[in-house]
């Protein structure tokens, strides 16, 4: 990545083969940024996640939403859940997203790490309700944190950070080849909020 460019990219490829993550940096000014960060804290209907891992039910920290165009019914971590409907603010964020990314979405899942203590370990999002190859667009909001991916094969690491407002793009083979995580962190003491619009297959 070339930091000092005279070229204004929208965006910069952060992986450098087997997918594409296009990193956008903020695209929200701090006004609008705390505004949807307010909202969301105060207006979504936050549960605490459920998995089944080794046959065990499991209730994680974080805590999640999913909202959604019809009732969706999406299936991750061994858990079937049913989308709520849009609200006003989250539609709002959403067709501004669709604008600057030229990509349609379908779903929204939310999630809400109250401290750096809470992440999300190593995965890729390539379940089969999702659309193959769709986009997958993340809005950072409220505490700045880092992320990373990691080739499947290779191993091959690649480190940022979200900012307040921020938009980040997987597409393409992404998935496939590699995962993400949101490490967990001893110096961040506030909240963040992230959002990632997504593209459920209409099933036949
Ligand atoms: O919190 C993030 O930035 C990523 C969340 C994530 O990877 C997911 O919801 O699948
Ligand atoms: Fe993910």
């Amino acid at each position: 990545m070339d930091l000092f460019s005279d070229y204004n990219q929208e965006f910069t490829n952060l992986l450098p083969y087997d997918g594409e993550v296009d990193y956008y940096g903020i695209v929200l000014d701090k006004k609008t940024s705390d505004y949807y960060y307010q909202e969301f804290l105060s207006n979504i209907d936050w549960q605490h996640d459920e998995a089944i891992i080794f046959g065990k039910k499991v209730t994680t920290k974080r805590k999640v939403a999913w909202y959604g165009d019809v009732s969706f019914s999406y299936t991750y971590s061994n858990i079937t859940k049913t989308a709520l409907a849009w609200t006003e603010a989250l539609l709002a964020l959403k067709q501004l997203i669709e604008e600057k990314t030229g990509e349609t979405y379908n779903s929204c899942l939310l999630n809400l790490y109250h401290t750096g203590e809470e992440g999300m370990a190593w995965h890729s999002d390539g379940e089969k309700d999702l659309k193959k190859h769709g986009a997958i667009a993340s809005v950072s909001l409220g505490a700045v944190r880092k992320f990373a991916f990691k080739h499947k094969v290779n191993g091959t690491k690649i480190d940022i950070v979200l900012d307040h407002g921020s938009l980040l793009v997987m597409k393409g083979t992404t998935q496939e080849n590699w995962l993400h995580r949101l490490p967990p962190t001893k110096v961040v003491h506030t909240p963040r909020i992230n959002l990632t619009f997504r593209t459920i297959g209409i099933k036949e």
